[in-house]
């Protein structure tokens, strides 16, 4: 089963009493790389590229399925293979959560609702708000509601294969440091407020991009150093922070394709994947 990677532009936080209405607002595009689950024969083991790894919405997802399929049937390991890794704002953790229920749900012929089960295993574990929802749906998705039923307004563009993201990782930030500190709250909320209905108004792909950029600069979450190379990449449709990431994306044309990887330390060329 194979779920896209997933970026953020810009966020807004919805705490409610449950976790399935709890979310994020905002706007960002899914990629034609991402996350591949399997299970094999096993004892409960999470692998991630390889490698052992304790992760808790694919735990989540696990204990559900165990609880409905039963202990004695359920003798299954994860195995993840990912183009991009944990914790860096390409939604790898919902990609994982999402592709794990998916296939229990399918291999045991469960009836379960997979997209609501991973959602709630996001939002239990801190690592995601809005990420299976839009990745599940796909393309570019304006997210109007919190959580689940989604209400996503795909933005359609004749020319989306024109298109290239170029993403650069730099360095890890962990979902749930940010998304449960009161402090980041109110800011990535003042911020990210107004910015959902002017993208409404105008919805194009350079204004997501704009937007995206004044969010990462004004909520301070990204870098200087980040900064400082979106500002070399002014010549593109727009460069901004994945959020939320150690990581840049930028959009930019085939004729830009050559300069904009020249800039960036290590770039991975991607689709928007519909
Ligand atoms: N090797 C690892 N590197 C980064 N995160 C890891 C690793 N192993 C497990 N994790 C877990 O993966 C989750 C990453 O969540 P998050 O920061 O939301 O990532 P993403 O941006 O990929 O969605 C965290 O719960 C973290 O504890
Ligand atoms: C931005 C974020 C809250 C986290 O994204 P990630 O770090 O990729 O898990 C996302 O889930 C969203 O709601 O848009």
């Amino acid at each position: 089963m194979y779920i896209p990677a997933h970026i953020t532009g810009f966020f807004k936080i919805v705490r409610k009493n449950e976790n399935l209405k709890t979310g994020s607002t905002g706007a960002g595009f899914s990629l034609d790389k991402g996350t591949k689950t399997e299970i094999k024969e096993g004892k409960g083991r999470i692998y991630f590229n390889g490698e052992e790894i304790d992760l808790c919405p694919a735990k989540d997802v696990l204990h559900h399925f165990k609880n409905v399929v039963g202990e004695e049937k359920f003798n299954i390991d994860v195995h993840y293979t990912s183009d991009f890794p944990l914790g860096c704002g390409m939604g790898t953790s919902g990609g994982c959560s999402l592709g794990l229920a998916h296939v229990l749900n399918d291999t045991f012929n469960c009836n379960e609702k997979p997209l609501e089960i991973a959602h709630i295993a996001e939002v239990k574990c801190n690592t995601g708000l809005g990420d299976v929802v839009a990745q599940e749906y796909g393309g570019i998705g304006i997210n109007t509601t919190p959580g689940l039923p989604a209400n996503i307004k795909k933005l359609k563009l004749d020319n989306i294969n024109d298109y290239y993201v170029v993403v650069d990782i730099i360095g890890n930030k962990n979902t749930d440091t940010i998304i449960n500190n009161p402090k980041w709250i109110e800011t990535i909320n003042i911020t990210a407020d107004a910015k959902l209905e002017k993208l409404l108004k105008k919805p194009t792909l350079d204004y997501l991009m704009e937007l995206s950029y004044d969010f990462a600069k004004n909520t301070g979450l990204a870098t200087d150093e980040i900064i400082e190379i979106c500002e070399d990449l002014k010549f593109t449709l727009g460069a901004s922070q994945a959020m939320l990431g150690n990581t840049i994306f930028c959009i930019c044309t085939e004729k830009e394709l050559k300069d904009v990887e020249s800039i960036l330390k290590n770039p991975v060329t991607c689709k928007i994947y519909e």
